[in-house]
């Protein structure tokens, strides 16, 4: 308190004023201003900066002091002390309006006086310093955003203030009402729980939902205490809005989980990058635990890169402090694995950089299954060899390479030879199994550096990048046809197929890789046609030859249409009596500018295009209808043998032709013998049901070109075979080859054996006829009795009916 009080005087009798001014000085006071009138006291109360008014009562003209004190207290709160010679009922009703601090009548003592300044004074510092504590919890409250609740039990009054609105929403500051009032503002669910409190608990303590005005659900905590005062109970707490809080605790038990339980391993550190927090994620998929990793720094131990490629650096670069990548990381165990790494800076309130949160999961499974569809792209998935892609990718990389530094590359087209036979016999398994073989044999005679591709089918690709000289490039492909060539195992059988291979080199036979492998293609057709089983370079001239294929193809459909097709026929003489017993049906071409075309030149043409079918029919028509001729002219009947290739025997119509050529010429089917070459044997799946179904047709069934295939003697049994010839390679050598003679005497003994008909063809020389004559080889053909020839130069032998060998 001031130890001296200022007093302001306010008295209208001039004199009394001075005296009392002086009396005031004397007791130790400070008189900070007398004034004469009501109105002036309250204008100067402001400046005067009073601690007490002393007010007379009676004031003259103008309000009284009851009045001015009033003003004063309700606008300035300083304490008035009435100074008045009157104590009437009136006056002092109007005085105790004004809450005075004290009422002197004059006249009084100075002792008086002075006890009352001081009683007054002594309430104001009571009164103030009550103030200043309520002010306090006020502004405490405000601050702590609290409201404040008092329940009286017993008249269920219920008052609430504070920061209700804030809390509650919609409410006024200060709500008086009953208990429900409140408990309605509380979530039904917690309801009960806190009436059950406030009813019978010395303490309320308990965080309960709410519904917010907007509907939104919100949380509010409540604490009160039960008090007694003068028998009187009462509940007094507080209540405050802890949705926040709680909404920011539920999303971190939420952050928790996803914490505990994600996939995802997460790494927390501090600014330094020292680990302070990981999940389980991380040590399943590190091996690494918790505490084998507080304190270190990532780089140091996780992340694969070198020492001095730092990785935090990189991420303060971002703008956004965020950075997330591939980056390679290591286990406990030393093992590498890949990861897609999320590195986020965490910064407080102020910006202030406070953790680095490093997310990451193991993609090692993403980049195989990538490496595989990679593969897939680019290998053949049944061979494991690249495909058409890795060929064009490759080639022209390598050409690329050759362009720049003036080197060679080699391109070999690789064919295999009679592969659709196997397939069409032994069954697709069975193919696949062949091509999946010649693959690994491909391969494995290769250099690293070289390149092989399967382009489909049985076509495979070899891009030899080094070469240096041609001589290579034939090494090699001697090399591959050894490979291919060697025996496979299929289904128990043991067969060789061979190989055609093309050889075409850049830049010379082509500058790019389309004209390259063009230029391959076109030579492996010519290694084809030159007998197969060979490997032939590109020359410009073959370019001329796929050309002339071309025209051939076309010049033979030319052919059937205009009748241009011969047939001639070549006899077959029964070795024992010199007897004609049959002729075979061999095709020419008549072709207006080559003249006579041997079927070796345009059968391959024929078959390849699909024309073989139709050429097949007229051929076989022909024969028929020559047959039943002759025997209409008289002669006796003979054995007409026709052709049939590989690829006619493969159709499924095969059968029906034939029975409608028999059906539609008369000719009996015992007379028509069907020549089938020896790779034919092959046929145990399709061919072996169709030859049952043409040897139920009643024609005769003959294996060509016997012991030139790669079938199982073992097989013959099986078919429904009346025939097999002898291959006129065998024959040419006879009877000085021990060899030829070996092979040949072994077919007869077969052919016995399984009590097969024989024929030997290609006999040349009297010597090759004595020796099959002496082995008991029943019927031959060959140019020593006869070329083939058209039907009407066969006239004489007909006539004949034997063969007698010209004497010199
Ligand atoms: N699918 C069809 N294929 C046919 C048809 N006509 C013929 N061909 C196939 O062409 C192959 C070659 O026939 P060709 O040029 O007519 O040769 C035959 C004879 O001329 C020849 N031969 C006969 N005797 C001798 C001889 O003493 N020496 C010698 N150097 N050659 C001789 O052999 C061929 C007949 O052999 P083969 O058929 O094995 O009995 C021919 O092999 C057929 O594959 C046809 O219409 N359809």
């Amino acid at each position: 308190m001031n130890p001296n009080p200022r007093i302001m005087i306010v008295e209208d009798e001039r004199i009394v004023a001075l005296d009392l001014k002086h009396s005031l000085e004397f007791l130790g006071y400070q008189p900070c201003g007398v004034f004469a009138s009501g109105e002036d006291a309250i204008g100067q109360v402001a400046a005067a900066r009073p601690d007490l008014v002393l007010m007379d009562i009676n004031l003259g003209p103008g309000i009284d002091g009851t009045e001015a004190a009033l003003a004063i207290n309700t606008a300035h709160k300083v304490p008035i002390v009435f100074l008045t010679a009157y104590a009437e009922e009136k006056t002092l009703s109007r005085a105790e309006r004004s809450m005075p601090y004290g009422y002197l009548l004059k006249p009084y003592e100075l002792r008086e006086l002075d006890a009352t300044l001081r009683m007054a004074l002594a309430r104001r510092q009571a009164e103030l310093e009550v103030e200043h504590a309520e002010e306090r919890l006020r502004l405490a409250i405000d601050a702590a955003e609290l409201g404040v609740w008092e329940w009286d039990p017993q008249s269920d009054d219920f008052q609430w203030q504070g920061h209700l609105e804030g809390i509650l929403g919609g409410v006024p500051r200060v709500l008086r009402g009953e208990q429900d009032a409140f408990l309605d503002f509380i979530d039904e669910e917690d309801r009960p729980a806190v009436a059950e409190q406030l009813a019978r608990h010395a303490t309320v303590s308990s965080t309960v939902r709410m519904r917010q005005p907007g509907g939104d659900l919100g949380w509010i905590e409540l604490y009160a205490k039960r008090y007694v005062e003068h028998g009187r109970e009462r509940v007094i707490g507080v209540v405050r809005d802890v949705t926040e809080r709680q909404r920011n605790e539920e999303k971190l038990r939420q952050a928790n989980v996803v914490f505990q339980t994600t996939g995802e391993g997460v790494l927390i550190t501090d600014i330094e990058h020292r680990v302070i927090a990981t999940n389980p994620a991380f040590t399943l998929l590190t091996g690494y635990t918790a505490e084998d990793i507080h304190g270190r720094d990532p780089d140091q131990f996780l992340h694969a890169r070198r020492h001095s490629d730092h990785f935090y650096p990189r991420l303060m670069e971002s703008h956004h402090g965020y950075w997330h990548g591939e980056i390679l990381c290591l286990r406990r165990d030393g093992t590498p694995f890949p990861a897609w790494e999320h590195v986020c800076a965490v910064r407080d309130e102020h910006g202030q950089l406070r953790n680095y949160i490093i997310t990451f999961s193991d993609i090692s499974q993403i980049r195989q299954a990538e490496e595989q569809i990679n593969h897939l792209a680019y290998h053949d998935a049944l061979t494991g060899l690249g495909n058409r892609h890795q060929l064009a990718v490759r080639l022209e990389t390598e050409l690329e390479r050759a362009r720049l530094a003036h080197l060679q590359v080699g391109v070999m087209f690789i064919d295999l030879d009679g592969f659709k036979l196997v397939n069409d016999t032994l069954g697709h398994a069975a193919g696949d199994q062949l091509l999946q073989t010649v693959a690994r044999r491909i391969k494995s005679a290769l250099r690293r550096t070289d390149i092989a591709i399967r382009l489909g089918g049985d076509e495979f690709v070899v891009i030899v990048p080094d070469a240096r000289r041609l001589d290579d490039y034939a090494t090699l492909a001697d090399k591959l046809l050894d490979a291919v060539r060697e025996e496979i195992e299929l289904r128990s059988e043991r067969l060789s197929i061979s190989a055609s291979i093309g050889i075409a080199v850049f830049p010379d036979n082509g500058e790019d890789s389309q004209t390259l492998l063009k230029s391959a293609d076109n030579a492996m057709y010519d290694a084809k046609l030159r007998g197969r089983n060979r490997f032939a370079f590109y020359s410009p001239d073959m370019a001329e030859r796929a050309h002339e294929r071309m025209a051939m193809e076309q010049g033979l459909m030319q052919a059937l249409a205009t009748d241009a097709l011969r047939v001639h026929y070549q006899p077959v003489i029964s070795l024992a009596d010199g007897q004609l017993v049959g002729m075979e049906a061999l095709l020419r071409w008549q072709h207006p500018e080559l003249g006579l075309v041997p079927p070796a030149r345009f059968i391959p043409v024929a078959e390849e295009s699909g024309l073989i079918d139709r050429i097949g029919v007229w051929v076989l028509r022909q024969a028929c209808q020559q047959a039943l001729s002759w025997q209409r002219a008289g002669h006796r009947p003979l054995r007409i043998a026709v052709n049939v290739s590989v690829r006619q025997l493969a159709q499924d119509h095969l059968v029906e032709h034939v029975a409608a050529v028999l059906a539609e010429t008369g000719l009996p089917p015992q007379c028509l013998e069907l020549e089938i070459t020896e790779t034919a044997i092959q046929s145990i799946e399709h061919s072996r049901e169709r030859l049952r179904q043409l040897k139920a047709l009643g024609v005769m069934l003959a294996i060509d070109d016997f012991g030139t295939g790669f079938s199982s003697l073992s097989l013959l049994k099986h078919l429904p075979i009346d025939r097999i010839k002898i291959d006129r390679s065998f024959v040419t050598g006879l009877p000085g080859d021990s060899n030829d003679a070996a092979i040949t005497l072994a077919i007869v003994a077969l052919a016995r054996s399984l009590k097969l008909a024989l024929t030997a063809e290609g006999i040349e020389s009297p010597e090759q006829l004595e020796f099959l004559r002496r082995h008991d080889v029943a019927d031959a053909q060959g140019y020593l009795f006869s070329r083939p020839q058209p039907a009407p130069a066969l006239e004489p032998l007909l006539l004949h009916g034997h063969w007698q060998p010209t004497v010199h």
